[in-house]
């Protein structure tokens, strides 16, 4: 009997989830071997805390992989088509806030709203021989936020790694979409975000998978599990 459990392996939410478990009354420790990436838990007998990546972490519970993880909210709805018939967003843990914003050079003082932009998007063809381009990680949030939400049809994603802030300044895309905190990455790129751009308000949440069946003990020990973070 047993219920699997992802967290962070690194990075900024990683301290923080432990720090959310062991205020629900659950300990975890790496394991003897400090490059496993298994652990040691106490508090809460049948249940096996794995630690990965927080993409990862999203990924896995999309495919059932694993019953619950920590991750942020905007992995989750990038990686899913339809998040709510897959998973269930157990509870919020008020860590890892952060929002997906478009955001435009400071430079056009025209382009206030996202309706500004769709102007700006459906003449940028015919004034410079190509479709806006849009630098981004986050592809599913922005067609969604920019076609179905908004009906901007004209331009292209420039899918980035890293360093998102940068590609406008560098040539290599003309807005972003990104994730934000202090806005201070924003600023000092000299990029600000549309008065309406704000596409979601993130944070880490405990998330549960409903891919997949699992035996009724499991079942049950998931359920008790879910029920102490609710
Ligand atoms: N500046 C920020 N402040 C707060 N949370 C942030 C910030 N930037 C990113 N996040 C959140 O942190 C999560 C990603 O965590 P982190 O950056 O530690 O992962 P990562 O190492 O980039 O993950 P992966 O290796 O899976 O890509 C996302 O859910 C994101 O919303
Ligand atoms: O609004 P701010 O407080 O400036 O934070 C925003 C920045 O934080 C994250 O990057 P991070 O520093 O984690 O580097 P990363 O791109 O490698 O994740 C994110 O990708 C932004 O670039």
């Amino acid at each position: 009997m047993s219920v699997t459990l992802a967290i962070p392996s690194k990075g900024r939410l990683k301290e923080k989830a432990l720090a959310a478990l062991a205020q629900g009354g659950i300990d975890v420790a790496p394991a003897a071997d400090e490059r496993s990436y298994r652990t040691v838990v106490t508090g809460a007998p049948g249940l096996e805390v794995l630690l990965l990546s927080a993409s990862e972490i999203a990924r896995e519970l999309r495919d059932g992989a694993i019953d619950f993880g920590i991750t942020g909210e905007d992995l989750i709805r990038e990686t899913m088509t339809e998040p709510q018939d897959a998973v269930e967003i157990v509870a919020r843990l008020g860590f890892g806030q952060a929002d997906v914003v478009v955001a435009v050079p400071d430079a056009w003082l025209d382009v206030e709203t996202m309706e500004d932009l769709g102007d700006v998007a459906g003449s940028w063809r015919t004034r410079h021989g190509r479709r806006l381009r849009v630098a981004t990680k986050y592809w599913r949030l922005t067609q969604s936020f920019f076609t179905r939400r908004h009906g901007i049809q004209s331009y292209r994603i420039v899918e980035s790694l890293g360093a998102t802030e940068g590609a406008p300044a560098a040539g290599s895309a003309d807005i972003i979409v990104d994730i934000t905190s202090t806005g201070s990455t924003l600023t000092a790129n000299h990029l600000r975000i549309l008065s309406d751009g704000l596409i979601l308000r993130s944070q880490a949440c405990l998330v549960r998978s409903l891919v997949g069946r699992r035996d009724p003990e499991d079942a049950a020990l998931a359920e008790r599990f879910a029920a102490r973070f609710r």
